[in-house]
């Protein structure tokens, strides 16, 4: 059957609440190499994060244009990359003068650009190196492909993703619904440690991660997790919760000044882009968290589930029933976030 009357057919069973026969051809239709043409940019895509996620993302089929921008390196990685046989055509782009032609027509813009954490930094640290690159980078997307999803890795997530919005509103061009802070590895990990820990199948687990990206901000709900685990004590949800807020951390340690994570960085990212990628397409009910504009607390910007659709975010999910923990958690984690954005506001609207 043709794709587009396999979709017909998909949708339409889906539409009278078909099973998972018409969700599985609906997930055909949308990963087969007939899928809408989309072009992708990932910027900073020399770098540790950059190279692997590069990979990742010529393997998507869902990417028809796969743009590699970087101040140098970028030539390299583009040609290694560009011989895998999938569906992409790579280009790579180096310097700022060619910084336009990378962005122009992208659909998503991946931004891994920035310096990474050393022992004992904090991401905050990073701020004064990261906002300005976050800032420019953010002034050519508005010139160049103002109507793309933008999907923020670089650190500190909780001031950069505020920074990108003002840089919008001054250009004229800002779309709270296209704009995105990666937390997708807070998710990935928190995943990994509670599957370890309630001895469940890992690739069957899922748990909401709200709030931010750094230390206390990032608040796991264990509480929602599923499979549900009736067997974890308090004290064990508390030690899976610091060890998700302490990932960070513990991968720049055993990197011991090499950086931070890539690797696992890389593949959430890959995860977070697809997501948006579907949503593009139209792909039904695609739920990730992310640190996005939000109402659902005080704060401007937080992080929560997010359902994806074709104009990027469709709405934003709730919290759900919080435990007391989870609920102190929440109130502990806001005037850090709170500072954070205002931090980030303030360097976008005085520069
Ligand atoms: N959101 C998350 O969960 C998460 C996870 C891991 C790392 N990070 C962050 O991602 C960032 C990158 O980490 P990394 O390990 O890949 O660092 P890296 O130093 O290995 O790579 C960064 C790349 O950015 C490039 N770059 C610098 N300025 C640029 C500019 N103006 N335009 C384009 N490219 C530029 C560099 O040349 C380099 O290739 C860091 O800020 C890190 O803290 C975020
Ligand atoms: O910890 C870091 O500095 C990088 C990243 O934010 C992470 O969570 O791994």
């Amino acid at each position: 059957m043709r794709t587009s009357m396999l979709r017909s057919v998909a949708e339409a069973a889906l539409r009278r609440g078909g099973g998972p026969s018409s969700s599985h051809l609906l997930r055909r239709c949308y990963s087969s190499e007939s899928a809408p043409e989309r072009k992708v940019a990932v910027l900073g895509a020399a770098g540790g994060i950059g190279q692997p996620l590069a990979l990742l993302m010529k393997l998507n089929p869902l990417v028809s244009k796969l743009a590699l921008y970087d101040i140098a390196g970028t030539p390299g990685v583009a040609a290694d990359v560009s011989h895998i046989n999938t569906r992409s055509e790579v280009a790579g782009y180096m310097g700022e003068d060619q910084l336009g032609q990378a962005l122009e027509g992208s659909d998503i813009v991946i931004i891994p650009a920035g310096v990474p954490r050393k022992p004992g930094m904090t991401r905050d640290d990073l701020f004064n190196i990261n906002a300005g690159i976050v800032k420019s980078l953010c002034t050519a997307i508005a010139k160049y492909c103002p109507n793309a999803l933008v999907n923020m890795i670089s650190n500190p997530v909780n001031s950069t993703v505020p920074i990108a919005a003002e840089v919008f509103k001054k250009a004229g061009t800002y779309d709270e619904r296209k704009l995105f802070g990666v937390t997708t590895l807070d998710v990935v990990r928190a995943k990994t440690f509670y599957a370890g820990k309630a001895k469940v199948p890992v690739a069957e687990v899922n748990v909401p991660v709200v709030g931010g990206h750094a230390g206390i901000t990032i608040l796991p709900l264990f509480s929602q997790a599923t499979p549900k685990s009736n067997n974890l004590s308090d004290d064990e949800i508390k030690a899976l919760t610091k060890r998700t807020q302490d990932g960070g951390t513990e991968v720049v340690e055993a990197k011991a000044g090499k950086g931070s994570a890539t690797l696992s960085m890389a593949y959430a990212g890959a995860i977070f882009a697809d997501a948006c990628l579907k949503g593009l397409n139209g792909v039904p009910d695609v739920v990730e968290c992310s640190f996005v504009q939000s109402n659902i607390t005080e704060l401007p910007f937080f992080a929560s589930k997010v359902k994806l659709g074709k104009k990027g975010v469709e709405e934003v999910l709730g919290l759900g029933p919080l435990s007391d923990y989870e609920k102190q958690g929440l109130e502990s984690l806001k005037p850090e976030l709170k500072a954070s954005i205002e931090k980030g506001i303030k360097f976008a609207s005085e520069k």
